[in-house]
């Protein structure tokens, strides 16, 4: 790793890429210069770096008098009642607040009024960053025809035809379903008109209308391709008609595709789904951010052996019947996903110090989107005037309370009016969900979303319980009591807290990102749940979880839950221990190799390529998406196992080994891939090492500096 060179500004020092790319690319054209930056840095560092360690030693302070409660406790049964008196004694557990509603300000209607997909994507990914933004629109054909929803995925190669009618008589039920005609289907439509009566379908002899004629938006005609724009639940889609394409020359009606518009909102993720530890590489994060604010950012790459140039898509004019223009969003509502409270950054100093890296992310992204904020011409990214930062990893309301007031802070720096900058909260550590009003509260001014993220939150129930028993394993980790009373609250809390039609209520991410049918058929149960965004990990699967919120209208479901009693304490609050019925010793053994198999191949490519999230074969070769969180579940079931003597370090070791050997098969394709066996001695071993046998001690069991550690090693390594 090049060592960091700094330079001074106002009292920091500052790694000399860092200090350059603000100075020469990022400020310019903001209002804002260097000086009111790095002074305002530097005094937001004097205010807050400390109370934002004094939190963290909170955390590490409530966790070690839970930890001794129940080892104080040994083997005496389960007893919620006394567990939540000890709670509520040491300050886990705070007063509710008395009833309010959320105040945010302007949303953007992505946020406040349409329910749909949210895609997530590691914003140092150029590529799948920009794919991301233009993913507010997926062609169904596609996602269908590509995907495993008609069947084993198909072949690369012609098209073939029988898939392809399975593919448009699937649309055309979804098209029947949501869009019907005043009579027939639109698998028999001969030709579609629109014309300033509006649209009408030709069948058979007769022309018929659509049974809601208002869901007909208007035409919106690119190229060869005539689209037909209807609207349904605030979502709009297209039908694409072009007789001389190969596709709709197959259909009596010429549609050669129905698109959809799929994610309304993508978070560009600088957290757990990015490998980023040291100045260059925050650098390269920001940049992109920053290219999506000022609308500039391309990507040149190959693909299928062709030079292609992706850049952000344009916005969609829609003629209306009666001659007017609609404007459509091209790109989804973009959301920025800032690293959480606990990891320190050496890109700037302070008193020989590293500084809270949470308090850059605020300071660079912000400033960033101001860019968009400013916009004169040309499409912008919240036309609402909002700069969205998704927040995770909290803990409780006081951890909340601390991110309102650095965005205040930044704000003033910046010179941005009070509460531009909006929060996202992530419901994802026990002590957010189990004081979840309380938190809301905090942010009450600028809160956007709650969302429960599942996969970390399972990571601190393990980690927050890890001196109660041992965990009954993975899946009946989820399964168990605690996620369905998370989940619940959840929605339900928000609900009371007025998050209906001013924010979002988003559930978890589709961690399969092959297994498509499955998520079709499964994740429909987010919208029904209340929940008026759900996290889908690629543009296809937001392509296909928009036929749900087609499916569900959420703010009905919404109308009949709220008032609903919320679940109370005891259920989240009760892990999901083994007890006496332990696993049997072969699935102790499958997990064990499971777990093992996860993490190394997610941290091999972490540590050693600086690819923070990957799709990763499980045991039973089925493609995981793993990224910290899932990495943050494996380490502490691991852990756990080991702290409560169900498995031991030698079968740790010998377990990674093997897996190892394993894992260095699965990437034998990769040129770049530096394989862990027979040495078991590089840093990608070492770190897969740290984060079991280290990961009952670890802060809040996160995976965050073990990985980074190690990735350093690896690229000073390589260096040298
Ligand atoms: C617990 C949490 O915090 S969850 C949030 C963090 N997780 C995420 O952000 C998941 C994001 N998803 C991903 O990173 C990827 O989809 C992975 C790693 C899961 C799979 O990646 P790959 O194996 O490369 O995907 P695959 O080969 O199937 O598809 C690649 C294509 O899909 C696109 N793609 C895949 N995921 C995304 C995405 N999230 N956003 C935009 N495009 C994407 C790529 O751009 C590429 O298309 P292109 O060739 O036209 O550029
Ligand atoms: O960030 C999401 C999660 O599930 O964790
Ligand atoms: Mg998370």
């Amino acid at each position: 790793m090049t060592p960091t060179r700094y330079i001074q500004r106002h009292g920091l020092d500052v790694a000399e890429d860092l200090a350059a790319f603000v100075e020469t690319r990022v400020l310019p054209g903001t209002g804002v210069d260097a000086d009111r930056f790095w002074s305002g840095y530097a005094g937001l560092l004097a205010d807050l770096a400390a109370e934002n360690r004094a939190l963290l030693d909170r955390r590490a302070e409530l966790q070690g008098r839970i930890d001794a409660w129940h080892k104080a406790r040994g083997n005496q049964p389960w007893d919620v009642s006394a567990y939540r008196a000890f709670l509520a004694e040491i300050g886990y557990l705070v007063p509710e607040p008395a009833p309010f509603a959320i105040d945010n300000g302007r949303i953007d209607p992505e946020i406040a009024q349409v329910a749909g997909p949210q895609l997530v994507v590691p914003v140092s990914n150029a590529r799948f960053a920009l794919n991301a933004a233009n993913a507010r629109w997926g062609s169904l054909y596609d996602a269908l025809y590509g995907s495993d929803v008609m069947g084993p995925p198909p072949a690369p190669g012609p098209i073939d035809p029988a898939r392809r009618d399975a593919v448009v008589a699937r649309a055309a039920q979804f098209l029947d379903e949501t869009f019907p005609l005043a009579g027939g289907s639109h698998a028999d439509v001969l030709a579609y008109r629109a014309d300033e009566r509006g649209l009408t379908a030709t069948l058979g002899t007769s022309d018929v209308a659509l049974r809601d004629p208002s869901a007909f938006v208007g035409t919106h005609v690119a190229g060869k391709d005539t689209g037909l724009v209807l609207r349904h639940h605030g979502l709009h889609v297209e039908l694409v008609i072009n007789p001389g394409h190969p596709i709709g020359a197959a259909s009596a009606s010429g549609l050669r595709d129905v698109v959809l518009e799929a994610a309304l909102t993508a978070i560009q993720d600088c957290e757990d789904s990015v490998a980023a530890v040291d100045a260059a590489d925050k650098v390269d994060v920001y940049a992109n951010w920053l290219g999506l604010m000022t609308g500039d950012l391309t990507d040149s790459f190959e693909k299928n052996g062709k030079p292609m140039t992706r850049r952000l898509a344009p916005d969609r004019q829609v003629t209306r019947p009666d001659g007017s223009t609609l404007t459509l969003p091209g790109r989804a509502l973009l959301l920025v996903r800032n690293v959480g409270h606990l990891m320190t950054t050496d890109a700037v100093r302070l008193d020989g110090q590293d500084t809270p890296e949470g308090l850059m992310d605020a300071m660079v992204t912000v400033a960033c989107a101001i860019h968009d904020l400013r916009k004169t011409e040309g499409p912008r990214n919240s036309r609402a005037g909002a700069i969205y930062v998704v927040k995770p990893k909290m803990h409780g309301p006081d951890e909340a309370a601390f991110a309102d007031r650095t965005f205040t802070r930044v704000e003033e720096i910046l010179g941005l009016p009070a509460n531009t900058v909006k929060l996202g909260l992530m419901d994802e550590e026990r002590r957010t969900s189990a004081n979840l009003a309380a938190s809301i509260h905090a942010i009450r001014n600028r809160v956007f979303f709650i969302n429960t993220g599942f996969l970390d939150r399972t990571g601190d129930e393990i980690h927050t319980a890890m001196q109660a028993g041992a965990f009954a394993g993975r899946d009946a980790t989820r399964r168990s009591g605690w996620l369905k009373a998370y989940e619940d609250r959840n929605v339900l809390i928000g609900l009371a807290c007025g998050l209906r039609g001013r924010a979002q209520i988003g559930k978890g991410m589709w961690a399969k990102p092959d297994a498509l049918a499955e998520m079709l058929a499964t994740k429909i149960a987010h919208p029904q749940s209340g929940a008026n965004t759900a996290w889908v990990p690629s543009p296809t699967a937001a392509t296909l979880h928009a036929l749900h919120y087609h499916a569900v209208d959420v703010a009905a479901r919404q109308d009949e839950l709220a008032g609903q009693p919320v679940p109370d304490l005891d259920a989240l609050l009760t892990p999901a221990l083994m007890g006496d019925t332990p696993l049997p010793q072969d699935q102790i053994l499958r997990e064990l190799d499971n777990s093992a198999q996860g993490i190394l191949g997610y941290v091999v490519r972490w540590v050693d390529q600086g690819v923070g999230c990957s799709k990763v074969p499980d045991i039973d070769d089925v493609p995981l998406m793993e990224d910290r969180a899932t990495c943050r579940i494996s380490a502490q079931l691991l852990a756990n196992w080991l702290e409560q003597r169900l498995i031991t370090r030698d079968q740790v070791e010998d377990a990674l080994r093997r897996m190892a050997v394993k894992v260095d098969e699965q990437n034998a394709g990769d040129p770049a891939y530096v394989p862990m066996a027979p040495g078991f001695d590089g840093p990608a071993f070492e770190a897969a090492r740290d984060l079991v046998l280290t990961g009952a001690t670890q802060p809040s069991g996160y995976t965050e500096p073990a990985l980074h550690a190690r990735r350093r090693q690896a690229k000073a390594l390589r260096r040298a």
